[in-house]
């Protein structure tokens, strides 16, 4: 187990920077997931942490050490860091304790020693008695929890999963999700988490460090960023928030502003100190927004309706400003269709904070 500690991390490919000052502090025994769209830096990220990429700029210390900064980069092989991949990365030559037990015997740790090793570690993951089975006679889930065995053989400080989910199917994921909830509450391992699947992140992490463009954006719980995003980037990204403009009328107190959003004054959740003003951005959920049948409300136009089982997904825009998309759920008893006008009224969202570049 171990902190680990990212401060103002840049890397650099030529003219590109695909890390830009990245700062991310993890309590040990943390699981943080960081999660982006294609192309933020996750890998990369995930690249530097391990010593398989330089840093331009920064320094990157596991339990206080420093592993890389601007005078020194200490190898893979001396951070004690587990990867475990996407692809599983087995031999498919060797047994399943043939697999788990490569690198300590490659370390030529004495046999008796090897084998309560890897027997422990087999047992951590629920594969006890597979030992002599080949990976191609094991399934996706099973052949990734082989891939946690071997890493967590060698005891690593800290364990860096890579989008471990990618290649499986939808029931599998969830089961593994499970399991990797279940790893982590038994090990206590510090875990560094990369995915493009908001959803596993917020089932899986204390923390999520949100990326864009090589910035981490935000990093707070699964609850703060879903409540409070920092941007429209993570709003959208985070649960497909709608991204509205909105006036702020009053400056904040207790938490709150009142504004005006589609037309409608409503009061709204605000950070501490948020200035009135023209030109703001709002953040609704679904809950925020209700179908109001009183003659009140905004006017919409539905674009699409999709049943999604026990509601719609629903795609309107506002019949004043037709230039807005609002894309909800709509609870069944509204059999709501394209082409159907209907009035919305807001009852609640946030105001996204002002951004500093602006
Ligand atoms: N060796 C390299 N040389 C030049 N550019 C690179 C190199 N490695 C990565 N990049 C660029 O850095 C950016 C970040 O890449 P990275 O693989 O870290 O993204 P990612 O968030 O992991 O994406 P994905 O989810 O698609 O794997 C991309 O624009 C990529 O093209």
């Amino acid at each position: 187990m171990a902190g680990l500690r990212i401060e103002g991390v840049t890397k650099r490919f030529g003219d590109f920077e695909a890390l830009k000052d990245v700062t991310l502090d993890l309590r040990d025994g943390e699981f943080v997931a960081v999660l982006g769209p294609s192309g933020c830096g996750k890998t990369t990220l995930l690249r530097a942490i391990a010593g398989f990429e330089k840093i331009s700029a920064g320094t990157i210390l596991i339990d206080g050490v420093e592993m890389s900064g601007p005078s020194r980069h200490q190898p893979p092989e001396s951070r004690n860091v587990g990867i475990v991949f996407q692809n599983y990365a087995l031999w498919p030559h060797m047994s399943v304790a043939e697999n788990v037990g490569y690198a300590l015997r490659v370390g030529k740790v004495a046999k008796a020693e090897r084998e309560r090793r890897v027997r422990e570690a087999l047992q951590l993951v629920d594969l006890t008695g597979m030992d002599d089975r080949r990976p191609a006679n094991l399934s996706g889930g099973q052949r990734q929890r082989v891939a946690l065995a071997r890493c967590l053989v060698a005891a690593p400080s800290l364990v860096l999963f890579d989008e471990p989910l990618a290649n499986l199917d939808v029931h599998l994921r969830a089961a593994m999700e499970n399991e990797f909830a279940d790893f982590h509450k038994r090990t206590g391992t510090t875990i560094v988490y990369i995915t493009h699947d908001q959803a596993e992140a917020m089932a899986l992490a204390d923390r999520i460090a949100v990326m864009d463009r090589g910035r981490v954006i935000q990093f707070a719980s699964p609850r703060d960023l879903y409540a409070r995003p920092a941007n429209a980037m993570v709003a959208h990204f985070i649960a497909n928030g709608i991204v509205l403009p909105a006036s702020v009328l009053t400056a904040e107190v207790n938490g709150q502003v009142r504004a005006e959003i589609l037309g409608q004054q409503v009061t709204l959740r605000s950070m501490a100190g948020q200035p009135p003003g023209i030109g703001a951005q709002v953040c609704l959920r679904s809950h925020d927004i209700v179908v109001s049948d009183d003659g009140g409300g905004s006017e919409v136009l539905v674009t699409r309706a999709v049943y999604r089982g026990g509601g719609s997904r629903i795609e309107a825009h506002p019949v004043g400003q037709p230039e807005l998309e609002l894309v909800f759920d709509l609870d069944d008893d509204r059999r709501v269709k394209a082409g159907d006008r209907i009035a919305l009224r807001v009852i609640g969202g946030w105001v996204l904070p002002p951004d500093p570049a602006t």
